[in-house]
C-alpha cells in the first residue's frame, strides 16, 4: 500500500483561556491515502478548523504527530515547514482570500512564481485550471468583478496550481447559496479527482459530504 499523503497520530490541541482549558483535539488519528477525498464532519465548535490549521502547518501548539508525505512536521525547521506547505498543500477557505488588486489569472499564477516556476508555464497552468472551472472568459476579472461562486472557483484553481498532494478545504462552499454551493463543490471534486490530489474537506453539509470517498466525524475531540 502506498504511503498516506497525510497521517496524524494522537494529535491533541488544548486552548487555555484564563482559567479555562478547552481540549479541542484529544488524540486524533487520521490517515488520508493519495488521491482520496475525505469529508470532515462535526458540529460547530467541534474542532474542524483547528484540525485543518494543525495539519496545514499553519500554527504550532499541538501535541502528537503530523506526517505529510512521510515527513514529520515537528522535525522540520520553520523554512522546511514553509516549503512543505508551499509544495505539498493547497488551501481553500470559506471566504476566498484572493488578492483584490490582482485579476483571476494573476491570483493563480502567483503561488507558482513563488514556487520558482517560470511566468509562461505558470500562465499556461492557470489558464488551463481556470478554463476547466468554466472561467475561460473571466481570466482578467478582478475578484470584485466576479460572483461569489466565480471567486471560489478562482480560489480552487489557486489551491491546485502547485499540484498539491492534498488540498485542505474549510467549508469551501459555506459562503454560497445552496444551488451554487452544489455546483462549485461538484466542480471542485471533479477537478481534484482529475488532478489526482487528495483532499480533506470540512463541512456541515451531510449531503455534500456524501459525494466524497469517505467521511470522518469529529466528536468530543476524537474522530
Ligand atoms: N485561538 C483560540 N483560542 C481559544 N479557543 C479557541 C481558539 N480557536 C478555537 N478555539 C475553540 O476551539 C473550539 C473549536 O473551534 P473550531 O473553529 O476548530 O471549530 P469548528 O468545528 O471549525 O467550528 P465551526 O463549524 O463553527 O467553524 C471552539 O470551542 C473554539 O472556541
Amino acid at each position: 500500500m502506498s504511503e498516506p499523503v497525510l497521517a496524524t497520530s494522537d494529535l491533541c490541541r488544548t486552548f487555555v483561556q484564563g482559567r479555562a482549558r478547552i481540549d479541542v483535539l484529544r488524540g486524533v488519528n487520521l490517515s488520508v491515502a493519495p488521491g482520496e477525498i475525505v469529508g470532515l464532519l462535526g458540529p460547530s465548535g467541534s474542532g474542524k478548523s483547528t484540525l485543518l490549521q494543525a495539519v496545514g502547518l499553519l500554527e504550532g501548539g499541538f501535541e502528537g504527530s503530523i506526517r505529510i508525505e512521510g515527513k514529520e512536521a515537528a522535525r522540520l525547521s520553520n523554512s522546511g515547514r514553509t516549503e512543505l506547505r508551499r509544495d505539498a498543500l493547497g488551501f481553500v477557505y470559506q471566504f476566498h482570500h484572493l488578492l483584490p488588486d490582482f485579476n483571476a489569472i494573476e491570483n493563480v499564477v502567483l503561488p507558482q512564481l513563488i514556487q520558482g516556476k517560470t511566468r509562461p508555464e505558470s500562465v499556461d497552468r492557470a489558464t488551463s485550471l481556470l478554463t476547466a472551472l468554466g472561467l475561460g472568459e473571466r481570466l482578467e476579472h478582478r475578484p470584485s468583478q466576479l460572483s461569489g461562486g466565480e471567486q471560489q472557483r478562482v480560489a480552487v484553481a489557486r489551491a491546485l496550481a502547485n499540484r498539491p498532494a492534498i488540498v485542505l478545504a474549510d467549508e469551501p462552499t459555506g459562503n454560497l447559496d445552496e444551488k451554487t454551493a452544489d455546483v462549485v463543490l461538484n466542480e471542485f471534486l471533479r477537478l481534484v479527482r482529475h488532478e489526482g490530489s487528495a483532499a480533506l474537506v470540512a463541512t456541515h453539509n451531510e449531503r455534500l459530504a456524501r459525494q466524497m470517498d469517505r467521511v470522518v466525524r469529529l466528536h468530543e475531540g476524537v474522530l
